[in-house]
């Protein structure tokens, strides 16, 4: 089970605990314009452009070969076209019927097409009330049995092959290109035996993260369409969740799997025509070329950030007349990094630092510990916190601000926790932490050899809880529910509790870790996210400090801006 809630940017801003009851598929804005599935939550502002695939939503593409990355789908038409006609004459004018040629408008989208060679045989002869004997693999081609057609179509089609190459749709290949620089991971499937060595002709074989073909699909024992088996393997192998994974395909049956497979998106391509067959079978959106699908530039790859500190003019100018309010994560930004958890002691500089900052302008922490854990770590009963990579907020006394994302997951977080430290009770070092909507699995003292099978089993518990998603830090590994919630939304619920949602006020973000980029991606265009590093990395943030020590004086130089409270 995946969950998500329909909860959009700024609205509303404390969520009734009931609200997180429901359960609703959609999740962040997928794709414009308005004919597809459309979701709440995204706070980023989509560029106006036909059909956009971002990387915010998406981990992988999964491409079907023939007729969407290559243009054979027509030589396997002709191919399957040539071999039953052939057939089809013989057959009537033994049986006295009349002949009735194969129609590849028809015959060859409805039974064949997608379909595995010998499927496509079965699937074509019942349509028209014949029936063959299955035969052997080593029918001779044209043996009148299901082996010996299809090999007798295969025949035709390498022949083509031979003779002409196959063509390649450049449209597609630069999308795929566009899909590798934003991270996103890319399968190519195909029914067809023949997937590697049209691949290998083409020279698009390395183009590919995973290949799931015909014969692995003999080899794996896989359905073949309509069923999603195919799609599935190559999301499995791909390790990327149906759900965050966009299928492009051409074929009835394809995008029927598409649909069965519960992917997040089924692209269908309708090079000559037929848009509605996609549509009615499955398709989410139909397009004549994938240059008609743009992909949204999310990362930026950026090799040194301008730092902060040294940015304090260019900053002052972006809040100029506005009031700022600064969010602060905890771990690696207001203390370094330490051996383990408990040793994270805030210094009394930062604290000072901190302190003086909140007399001049809100200041929040949004933290992956424990709610209470970092209450009592940071002990400034004035500031607003929230937990659980903010899974659980809460503001100072008097302001009422209390909300918990994920509460109806608390006994299956209960269970997986009880499984994590049986299982890694033996492994040494290896540390357990407990938050209320998360559990973090520390391997910081683990050997390498042993960090492996710390992976490995946090895997596996992961598998038994599909509400639990698994999230990565600094040398930890955590469950945390399925939800679509995270740091930024954190922020957006604070921000209009706090009634700073206004464009008065321009909100920092600074933080180390992963998490914070959902943050950093929340304030982009609104607000200023500073990463802290010691080397870069892609990120969303636009300014960077080094260390803590670094936040700590940008921190200073940023109380003369504060502009006070309200
Ligand atoms: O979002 P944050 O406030 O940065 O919290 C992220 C995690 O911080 C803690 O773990 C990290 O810091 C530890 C102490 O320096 C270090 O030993 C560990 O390796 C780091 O991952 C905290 O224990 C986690 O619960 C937070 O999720």
């Amino acid at each position: 089970m995946t969950r998500s809630i329909d909860i959009l940017p700024y609205e509303p801003a404390i969520i009734p605990a009931a609200k997180y009851n429901r359960n609703i598929c959609i999740r962040r804005k997928v794709i414009s314009p308005g004919n597809l599935k459309q979701t709440g939550g995204a706070s980023m502002v989509h560029k106006k452009s036909a059909y956009t695939i971002s990387r915010e939503d998406f981990d992988a593409v999964i491409f079907d070969l023939d007729g969407v990355v290559t243009d054979t789908a027509s030589v396997h038409a002709d191919a399957w076209k040539k071999m039953f006609d052939e057939f089809l004459s013989q057959y009537a004018a033994c049986n006295n019927k009349p002949f009735q040629p194969f129609d590849i408008d028809a015959d060859y989208r409805l039974y064949v097409d997608g379909k595995p060679r010998f499927d496509g045989v079965r699937s074509f002869l019942r349509s028209r009330g014949v029936n063959l004997p299955e035969g052997q693999p080593d029918d001779l081609p044209g043996t009148e049995s299901i082996h010996g057609l299809g090999k007798l179509k295969n025949e035709y089609f390498l022949k083509h092959i031979g003779d002409h190459g196959a063509e390649v749709y450049d449209s597609t290949i630069d999308f795929i290109h566009s899909l590798k620089k934003q991270g996103c991971k890319t399968a190519i499937i195909s029914s067809s035996r023949n997937c590697a060595m049209i691949l290998d002709s083409t020279n698009l074989s390395s183009l590919f993260d995973v290949r799931v073909d015909g014969l692995d699909s003999e080899v794996l024992g896989i359905k073949g369409k309509p069923a999603p088996d195919i799609f599935l393997e190559a999301a499995r192998q791909l390790k990327a969740k149906p759900e965050r994974a966009v299928v492009i395909e051409d074929a009835i049956s394809g995008v029927q799997a598409g649909k069965a497979g519960k992917f997040r998106l089924v692209v269908g391509v309708a090079r000559t025509g037929d848009k509605e067959s996609l549509l009615e079978n499955g398709a989410d959106v139909v397009v004549e070329d994938l240059s008609e699908i743009g992909v949204r530039n999310d990362i930026e790859v950026i090799h040194g950030l301008p730092s902060a500190l040294d940015s304090i003019d260019d900053i002052a100018n972006q809040a100029r007349g506005k009031r700022i309010a600064v969010f602060l994560d905890y771990d690696g930004t207001l203390t370094p990094i330490v051996e383990t958890p408990d040793k994270a002691i805030m210094a009394e500089d930062m604290r000072e630092a901190v302190i003086k900052l909140s007399n001049n302008c809100t200041v929040g922490i949004i933290s992956g510990r424990d709610l209470k854990d970092v209450q009592e770590k940071v002990e400034i009963d004035s500031f607003v916190y929230a937990g659980s990579h903010g899974f659980d907020i809460a503001g100072p006394e008097g302001l009422n601000i209390k909300s918990q994302a994920g509460a109806e997951f608390l006994p299956v977080l209960d269970k997986a926790e009880k499984e994590l430290s049986e299982k890694l009770r033996s492994i040494e070092g290896v540390f357990v932490e407990r938050k209320k909507f998360a559990i973090a699995i520390h391997y910081r003292l683990v050997t390498p050899e042993k960090a492996e099978l710390v992976d490995e089993i946090v895997d596996k518990v992961a598998s038994v809880y599909p509400e639990l998603r698994k999230a990565y830090g600094k040398k930890i590994f955590e469950l945390q529910p399925d939800i679509d919630w995270h740091k930024g939304k954190a922020l957006l619920t604070l921000l209009k509790a706090l009634k700073l949602d206004g464009d008065d006020v321009l909100p920092f973000y600074i933080g180390d870790d992963v998490t914070d980029e959902d943050a950093f991606w929340t304030l982009k265009g609104s607000g200023i996210g500073i990463v802290v590093w010691d080397e870069p990395y892609e990120t969303a943030a636009s300014y960077s400090l080094k260390n803590p020590e670094e936040v700590r004086k940008f921190l200073l130089k940023l109380i003369p801006l504060g502009g006070g409270h309200e």
